[in-house]
C-alpha cells in the first residue's frame, strides 16, 4: 500500500528535512517533537528556527507534541532522533503502532549494549512492523535548500522499499534501493568516525594527497570492520558507503567533521561538542567501534588513533602519521588479502 500518511519522529535538522520532502510530495505528514515552541513555529511560520533557520517549510507540514496525533493511522513512521534516544522513543510509540505500519530509521548510530544498530532495536521492540533504513550523502542543510541529493532505502521488504522510493522521490531527491539493510546502516554509522579524522586533517592544513589517503584508507578500514561483522563489502561502494563517507569527510556542514576540525585547532572534545549544539554521533560510535575492534582483533589504525586524540589527549597529527609507520599493507584487501602481500 502506498504511503499516503506519514509520521516523522524527531524535530531536528534531518527529521524536519524528511518531513518537508514528504509534504512537498503531497503526503499528509505530521512531525512529532518534544519542543513546543518549535512545533508552534512550524505550524504558524513554517520554519524550524532552531535546526533549520532560513528554510521555508511546506505550509502543509503539521507539527505536534502528541505522539498519537503523528503515529495513529500513519502508513510509515520515520524515526529521526539521535541513537541514544531511539529505544526510548520506540518504547513510547510502540503501544500505538499497529501491525504493518512501516518503521524507517534515519539514525546513523549504534546502541552500545549488544552493539545494536537501530533496525535491530526496531525489530526487537516492534517485530510486527516492517523495518527499513534511510542512509546516504544527505547533509540536511543542503536538502533543506532543495539542492539535488540522493539516498538509499534499505530493507528486506520489497514493498517497503518501493513505497519509500515513491514517497520521497522528487525533483531534488532521488532514492535508490538496497536489500543489504545491515551494510547500509553500518556504513552510515561508521563514516562519522572518519569525518572526525578528516576534520583533524583539514584543521592541520594537511595536503590534498593526505586527505585522499585518509578517505580511501577509511573506506578500507570501515569495510574491513563491516565484513568481520558479516556485512556485504559491495554495499560500501554505493551511496550509503563511499557517497556518505566522501560528503562527511569533505564538508564543514558535517557536524562530525566540525568536531574533528575544532579538536584539530586545539579545542577539547567537551568544548567542540558544546559549541556544536547538535548531535555528532561519531564521538560515541568511535568508543563502541574501538571496543568491538579490540574484542574481535580487527585492525583499525584510524579508529585507534582517533580514540587516543578524543579521549586521551593525543596530538591529532598522530592519526595520519600513524598510517605511514604501519607494516606494509595491501591496497584493496578484497583483491589482495592482507596475509598474502
Ligand atoms: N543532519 C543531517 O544532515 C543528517 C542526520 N542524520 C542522522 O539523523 C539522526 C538525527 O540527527 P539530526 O536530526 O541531525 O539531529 P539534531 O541534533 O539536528 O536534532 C536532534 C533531534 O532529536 C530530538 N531528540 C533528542 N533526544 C530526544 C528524545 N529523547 N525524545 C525526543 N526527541 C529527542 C531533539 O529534540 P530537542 O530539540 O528537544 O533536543 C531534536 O529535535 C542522527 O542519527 C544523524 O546522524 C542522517 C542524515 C543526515
Ligand atoms: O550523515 C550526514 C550526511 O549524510 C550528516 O553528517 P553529520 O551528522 O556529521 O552532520
Amino acid at each position: 500500500m502506498a504511503i499516503r500518511k506519514a509520521a516523522v519522529i524527531g524535530g531536528g535538522s534531518f527529521g524536519t528535512v524528511v518531513a518537508n520532502i514528504l509534504a512537498d510530495n503531497n503526503i499528509d505528514t505530521t512531525i512529532w517533537m518534544r519542543n513546543e515552541d518549535i512545533a508552534a513555529s512550524i505550524n504558524q511560520q513554517h520554519i524550524n528556527p532552531q535546526y533549520l533557520p532560513g528554510t521555508d517549510l511546506n505550509p502543509s507540514l503539521v507539527a505536534t507534541n502528541e505522539l498519537e496525533t503523528a503515529v495513529d493511522g500513519a502508513d510509515a513512521v520515520f524515526i529521526s532522533v539521535p541513537s541514544k534516544s531511539v529505544r526510548e522513543v520506540l518504547e513510547k510509540i510502540r503501544p500505538r503502532l499497529t501491525a504493518g505500519q512501516a518503521l524507517i530509521s534515519t539514525t546513523k548510530g549504534i546502541e552500545p549494549d549488544g552493539f545494536l544498530l537501530m533496525s535491530q532495536v526496531m525489530n526487537e521492540l516492534c517485530p510486527n512492523n516492517p523495518a527499513g533504513v534511510l542512509s546516504g550523502p544527505n547533509l540536511a542543510k543542503e536538502i533543506a535548500k532543495r539542492e539535488l541529493a540522493a539516498t538509499v532505502i534499505a530493507s528486506e521488504d520489497s514493498d517497503l522499499r518501493r513505497n519509500v522510493q515513491q514517497a520521497l522521490s522528487c525533483s531534488y531527491f532521488r532514492v535508490y534501493a538496497s536489500n543489504d539493510l545491515f551494510g547500509v546502516e553500518l556504513s552510515g554509522a561508521l563514516k562519522n568516525i572518519y569525518a572526525i579524522v578528516s576534520g583533524f586533517v583539514a584543521a592541520l592544513g594537511m595536503g590534498e594527497n593526505t586527505k585522499a589517503m585518509i578517505i580511501t584508507r577509511s573506506l578500507a578500514e570501515m569495510s574491513r570492520f563491516a565484513v568481520a561483522m558479516g556485512a556485504n563489502p559491495l554495499t560500501f561502494l554505493g551511496l550509503a558507503g563511499v557517497g556518505d563517507l566522501v560528503v562527511t569527510c569533505m564538508s564543514p556542514l558535517s557536524r562530525n567533521y566540525r568536531v574533528g576540525y575544532a579538536i584539530g585547532q586545539g579545542q577539547s572534545l567537551d568544548q567542540a561538542v558544546a559549541e556544536l549544539g547538535e548531535v555528532a554521533e561519531g564521538v560515541n560510535t568511535l568508543r563502541y567501534v574501538r571496543a568491538k575492534a579490540l574484542e574481535s582483533s580487527i585492525y583499525m589504525p584510524l579508529v585507534m588513533g582517533a580514540y587516543e586524540v578524543l579521549f586521551n589527549g593525543a596530538d591529532p597529527r598522530v592519526v595520519a602519521q600513524g598510517l605511514m609507520t604501519g607494516e606494509h599493507a595491501s591496497d584493496v584487501e578484497f583483491a589482495l588479502p592482507r596475509n598474502e602481500i
